[in-house]
C-alpha cells in the first residue's frame, strides 16, 4: 500500500513597511515593538535618532537654539540604529547612547534641532535606508514617518490619546513625576513638534487613527496587528 502525503506548501507573509506616527507617550513605542517582535519584522525607532544627535550636539558644545550652529554640525557624528524589536540599540560614534538620549535634557531640547532642516534631511535619509535594507519589513515609529520618510508605507497608523492620559502613563514610567508638569511638558513639545516649517507631527491622509485612550496597550498591539496581517493577506 502507498501512502501519499500532502504538505500544503507554506509561504512566508509579504514583506510589510509599517509607519506608526503620533504625539508624545500615545504608545508609538511599546506598540510598535511589541508588534514587530510578534511578527518578525524589524524596528526603527526614530525619536532615538533625534535623541541621539540632540546628545552629540549637548556634548560637543553646541548651542541648540542656533539653527544655523546645529544646521552645519548636523553631518558630523556617526549614529547607528540597531533594528532588533527585542534588543534596539542606539550609538554615537560606537558609543552606546541608549542611556543619556532619555535624560530630561535631551528631552527639553531635542525639538529645537529636530526643527533644523539639514538634521532633518541626513535622518530621513537614514531612515529610509535602513527601511529599504529590512528583508522581512520593519516597523517604523516616529512623527513624520507617514507623511515624509516612507509616504508609500504599505500601512500607516496614527496613535492619540489624551493629554491627560499620557500624562499619567509617562508619571507612572517617572515613578511619582508631577502629572500636571508631566502634562504641561508633553503639551509643549507636541505644539513645538507640529508647528515646525519642514516635516511637521501630523497624520498623513492615508493613515488609520487608533485614540488610545481608553485602550490597554494590548489591545492596540492586536489592534494593529490584525491591521498588518490584512496589509500581508493582500499583498
Ligand atoms: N494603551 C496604553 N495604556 C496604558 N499605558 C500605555 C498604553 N500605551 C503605552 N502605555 C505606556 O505609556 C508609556 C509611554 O508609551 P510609549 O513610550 O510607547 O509612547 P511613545 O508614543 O513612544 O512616546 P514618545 O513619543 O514620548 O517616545 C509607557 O510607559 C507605556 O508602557
Ligand atoms: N520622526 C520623528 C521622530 C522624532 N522626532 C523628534 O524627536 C523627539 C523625540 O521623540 P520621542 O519619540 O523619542 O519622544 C520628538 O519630540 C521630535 O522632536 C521627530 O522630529 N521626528
Amino acid at each position: 500500500m502507498s501512502v501519499t502525503v500532502e504538505t500544503a506548501a507554506r509561504t512566508a507573509p509579504a514583506a510589510v513597511i509599517v509607519a506608526i506616527d503620533g504625539p508624545s507617550g500615545t504608545g508609538k513605542s511599546s506598540t510598535s515593538k511589541a508588534v514587530a517582535a510578534k511578527l518578525g519584522l524589524s524596528y526603527l525607532d526614530t525619536g532615538a535618532q533625534y535623541r541621539a544627535i540632540t546628545w552629540w550636539m549637548l556634548n560637543n558644545g553646541i548651542d541648540v537654539a542656533d539653527a544655523a550652529a546645529v544646521a552645519n554640525a548636523s553631518g558630523k557624528p556617526s549614529i547607528e540604529s540597531g533594528t532588533d524589536p527585542s534588543a534596539p540599540t542606539i550609538t554615537v560614534d560606537g558609543q552606546d547612547a541608549s542611556g543619556p538620549i532619555r535624560t530630561q535634557e535631551v528631552t527639553s531640547r531635542v525639538s529645537a534641532v529636530s526643527a533644523v532642516p539639514e538634521v532633518r534631511a541626513r535622518i530621513t535619509e537614514l531612515q529610509r535606508t535602513i527601511a529599504a535594507g529590512a528583508e522581512n519589513g520593519i516597523v517604523v515609529e516616529g512623527r513624520d514617518i507617514g507623511t515624509t520618510v516612507l509616504p508609500g508605507a504599505d500601512l500607516k497608523v496614527f496613535l492619540t490619546a489624551s493629554a491627560g492620559a499620557r500624562a499619567a502613563r509617562r508619571s507612572g514610567e517617572l515613578k511619582g513625576a508631577d502629572v500636571a508638569a508631566t502634562r504641561e511638558a508633553l503639551i509643549k513639545r507636541d505644539a513645538a513638534d507640529s508647528s515646525r516649517k519642514t516635516s511637521p507631527l501630523a497624520k498623513a491622509d492615508d493613515a488609520v487613527e487608533v485614540d488610545t485612550t481608553e485602550l490597554t496597550l494590548h489591545q492596540v498591539i492586536e489592534c494593529v496587528v490584525t491591521l498588518i496581517e490584512g496589509k500581508q493577506a493582500a499583498k
